[in-house]
């Protein structure tokens, strides 16, 4: 009897206890959060004079929400529309939509630090894209730059149009089998399938991914990749507790075809000179071995869905605006008119070409920005000091439709682009970002743009289906590191006279 009461009176007093200290933890820490809220809302938080909304001001997760939904750039920029050039976007976020910032931050030689939302990579190795430290990043962008050098890039002409042939083929047999094809499908399977051929000589996969309709996902793995790490970028110490439990890494998926990139074309040796063997031959110093498959994932992310998502918005554009698509279909006929594009440099000199290009990339770069920290001295950002540890960005997509810096802004119009009669670019966009970070791959970019167009145009001619809406379309563009698209592009393609490339 004694025993029993004893037994029940100690299972009492430890549920007792349990419940105290699950109780007293619960109090703690909401006590601990309503302090913080507080903390972040009082004239003591070193970023109180900044305006912003109260909820941006005490947490991260408000804009934690529209990273996940992937409209960050669009809720940037109405914050800056209602509280004007500087907008606090965080407890310890700025953001600056203004000419002077832009030099600061990105383009100066003391251009700011990437903030630790670059560290959302399990992969130990150092890889272009993730290095932090601005001397080691100097020196292996010095490797990079090799890859992209005039000699570089002249190597690339004859696989980039054997990608561009496989790609018009497979858009006229998708077309005859199911009566029209989704660009917003076919474009990223397209600039996998070139990145695989122009970095590796196609040993990453095989089939390309055009010809088996991207049957491994690939694309989708990717884009898994970049959702989950732009969510995790916003709180990265998330990331490394996330890291710790297996089944939570799928995302990760990535890193694990990066490497196999980077063994596979090892391995069997390339089938030109390749992006890789521009990696391996260095620049004075060497790339380390090891370094091979995060470099492998920094051109698989950088150099894949970038020039699929503006391919998309350049013919969605197009389509929305046959003032532009005639003018320039006759400038491209004009200029190839015995059906041969004999160089591609040729198409650097085509105006309504490059016009069209620069402000697909205007309007079609839905990018929230990118963050940098504010060094242990602070520094001053139009006229306002700005305290060390503070992450500092400019919103790209706000800078590309301000009214103050595009008239008419949110109008698709080539015609800025043009003066007398020639390309201009005269007004700087930040499509490829700024300064010593910014895009190493941008020559490529505009190569594959220009190469891509003319001779989609030239060889092709697409009719939206009925239900093509562009207004639609826009309003389905999401942005997770990298761009998507929630509504399809779908036409139907028809042949015009086929015109070669001579290399
Ligand atoms: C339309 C196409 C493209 C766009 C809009 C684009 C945009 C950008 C931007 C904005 C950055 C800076 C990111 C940051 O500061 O965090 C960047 C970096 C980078 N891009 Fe691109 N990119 C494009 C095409 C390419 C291509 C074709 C390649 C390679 C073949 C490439 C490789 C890279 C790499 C490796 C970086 C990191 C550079 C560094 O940290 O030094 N990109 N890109």
């Amino acid at each position: 009897m004694v025993a029993t009461f004893v037994g029940v009176s100690a299972a009492a007093i430890w549920t007792g206890e349990i419940f105290q200290t699950i109780y007293y933890s619960v109090l703690a820490l909401a006590v601990g959060a309503g302090l913080l809220i507080l903390y972040r809302l009082s004239p003591f938080h070193p970023l109180y004079n900044f305006p912003g909304p109260i909820l941006l001001r005490v947490s991260e997760i408000p804009m934690l929400y529209y990273a996940l939904k992937g409209t960050r750039h669009v809720a940037v920029k109405r914050l800056h529309d209602q509280y004007g050039r500087v907008v606090r976007t965080g407890p310890n976020t700025l953001s600056f939509l203004s000419l002077p910032a832009i030099t600061r931050i990105y383009g100066s030689s003391n251009a700011l630090d990437k903030t630790t939302a670059y560290d959302v990579h399990s992969m130990n190795e150092e890889g272009l894209f993730f290095i932090k430290d601005k001397a080691t990043h100097a020196r292996r962008r010095r490797i990079w730059n090799r890859a992209f050098s005039e000699e570089a890039l002249s190597q690339y002409h004859g696989p980039l149009v054997t990608e561009i042939q496989n790609l018009i083929r497979t858009l006229l047999q998708r077309t005859r089998d199911h009566g029209d094809v989704d660009l917003v499908r076919i474009f990223p399977q397209y600039t996998y399938d070139t990145t695989n051929t122009l970095f590796f000589s196609g040993n990453v996969w095989h089939p390309s991914l055009l010809d088996t309709d991207d049957r491994e996902q690939i694309v989708d793995e990717a884009s898994t990749f970049f959702k989950t790490s732009e969510c995790l970028g916003h709180i990265e110490p998330l990331f490394h507790i996330v890291n710790l439990i297996p089944n939570l890494t799928n995302f990760l998926r990535l890193e694990v075809i990066s490497r196999e990139a980077a063994s596979r074309r090892l391995k069997n040796g390339p089938s030109f000179k390749d992006g890789m063997s521009y990696w391996l031959e260095g620049d004075g110093v060497n790339m380390p071995l090891e370094d091979l498959g995060i470099e492998a994932e920094s051109v698989l992310i950088g150099a894949s869905d970038t020039v699929a998502a503006a391919s998309t918005f350049l013919m969605c554009f197009l389509m929305a605006h046959e003032k532009w698509l005639v003018l320039l279909r006759d400038e491209l006929d004009e200029a190839f008119e015995d059906a041969v594009i004999h160089r591609l440099n040729s198409l650097d000199k085509l105006v309504v070409l490059n016009a069209v290009i620069q402000e697909t990339l205007r309007l079609g770069t839905p990018m929230p920005g990118f963050p940098r920290v504010v060094p242990d001295e602070g520094i001053v950002l139009d006229g306002k000091y700005v305290p060390s540890g503070s992450v500092v960005n400019v919103p790209i997509w706000a800078h590309h439709v301000d009214e103050e810096i595009f008239t008419d802004a949110t109008t698709f119009d080539p015609g800025r682009w043009i003066e007398d009669g020639k390309f201009v670019a005269k007004t700087a966009i930040l499509s490829f970002g700024a300064g010593p970070f910014n895009c190493v791959g941008s020559k490529l970019a505009y190569l594959q743009l220009r190469t891509l167009t003319a001779m989609l145009l030239l060889n092709l001619e697409f009719i939206p289906t009925a239900d093509f809406d562009a207004v639609k379309f826009r309003d389905g563009v999401r942005n997770t590191r990298a761009t998507s698209f929630i509504e399809p592009l779908k036409v139907r393609v028809v042949p015009r006279k086929p015109v070669a490339v001579a290399i």
